[in-house]
């Protein structure tokens, strides 16, 4: 098991070791059919079908990697990049649609403050100490008064690794700046109809997503917004093998827009096709084939997952038969 003289011809690809990130990378790699195995306690694990290895990294350390050019491709937050200050020295490829959150500043509930000029001289605790630096700075601009500012004051931010939704409650800080997870918006209206529709169905749903339930259980509430980020693909700006990163890139699109889109095959009167395409128009365009009898026609489309159901009545009550809807286990887009 000799990687590290394996990995010289191989482009570097960094994802999360654990944490919030790590499945979902994981399952993404998987869909995108590269195929690797990770021997227990190894944080690298060559590709067996792909010149690749794989890095498992802290997520802060993908940004930094990425943008130092240690590494040709990576998958992070958003937040990460930013905080790590490398967004000059990386290209953002893709928006991945998980690890969806807000990095928010927050207050206890019982403190009484509610706008963000009541935290000025005050004290922040956080993980992001360089964004809230920054956020901090512009907002002491704004409201600190000349004879404060001669002074010197100013918001003071302190680091702490982890943990940061307890610092109020040890009386450590007046407010935190955190990341609040954001139930992702196509889930929650995919849930409000199917509790439209079944009122008694699925009341665990939100167990298993990101909730803002840290936020809520520490006695905490958002007074304001730092940052809206989700996971991303980010690439170094001269990686080692710039056609695999595009091979790579190509793939996990298609793992995704197959996640967004299901297929939908129907057939509908002549007549009533220029309705019916007008709701499901596809990518391009939609795949129209004669039936045996020329009234009929036959119609395939791609259709956004999010809106299937509501497509699917409407293609109804114009008039369209035998509505078939097909999952995609992969696409290219
Ligand atoms: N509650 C959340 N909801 C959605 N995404 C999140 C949430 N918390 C963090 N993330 C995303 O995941 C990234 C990694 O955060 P996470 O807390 O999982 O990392 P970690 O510190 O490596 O793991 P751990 O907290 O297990 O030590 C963050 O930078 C952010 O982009
Ligand atoms: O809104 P929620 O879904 O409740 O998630 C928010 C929490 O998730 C993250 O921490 P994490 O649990 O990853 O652990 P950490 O505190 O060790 O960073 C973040 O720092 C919040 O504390």
């Amino acid at each position: 098991m000799d990687l590290i003289h394996q990995l010289p011809d191989r482009l570097l690809f960094a994802i999360p070791k654990k944490g919030r990130l790590h499945e979902h990378c994981v399952s993404l790699l998987r869909g995108a059919d590269i195929n690797f195995h990770r021997y227990n306690r190894l944080d690298i694990a060559l590709v067996k079908n792909l010149p690749i290895a794989l890095v498992f990294l802290p997520a802060p350390d993908i940004a930094k990697f990425v943008g130092e050019g240690n590494v040709d491709l990576g998958i992070t937050g958003q937040d990460m990049v930013e905080e790590c200050q490398v967004t000059d020295k990386i290209d953002k490829i893709l928006e991945l649609g998980f690890g969806c959150c807000k990095l928010q500043v927050q207050v206890p509930i019982k403190s009484g403050i509610n706008q963000i000029e009541e935290l000025v001289g005050k004290k922040i605790v956080t993980s992001f100490d360089v964004l809230a630096s920054k956020y901090f700075a512009e907002i002491d601009q704004k409201y600190l008064n000349d004879e404060d500012k001669a002074e010197g004051k100013k918001t003071k931010i302190e680091y702490v690794s982890g943990s940061v939704e307890a610092a109020c409650a040890l009386g450590l800080a007046d407010g935190i700046i955190d990341l609040v997870g954001e139930l992702l918006k196509i889930i929650l209206k995919k849930l409000i109809r199917s509790l439209a529709q079944n009122p008694f169905a699925n009341t665990n749903f939100f167990t298993s997503l990101e909730t803002g339930e840290t936020m809520k259980v520490a006695g905490l509430k958002a007074i304001s917004t730092v940052l809206e980020t989700q996971a991303i693909l980010i690439r170094n700006k001269n990686p080692s093998n710039p056609s695999l990163v595009s091979k790579i890139t190509s793939r996990i699109k298609g793992v995704i827009a197959a996640k967004k889109y299901v297929l939908l095959n129907y057939n509908v009167l002549r007549d009533d096709l220029k309705e019916a395409t007008k709701l499901t128009p596809g990518r391009q365009a939609p795949t129209i084939s004669p039936l045996e009898n020329s009234n009929w026609v036959e119609v395939q489309s791609m259709v956004g997952k999010d809106d299937v159901a509501e497509v699917m009545d409407k293609l109804e009550e114009i008039g369209a038969r035998d509505i078939m809807l097909f999952k995609i286990d992969n696409c290219r887009v």
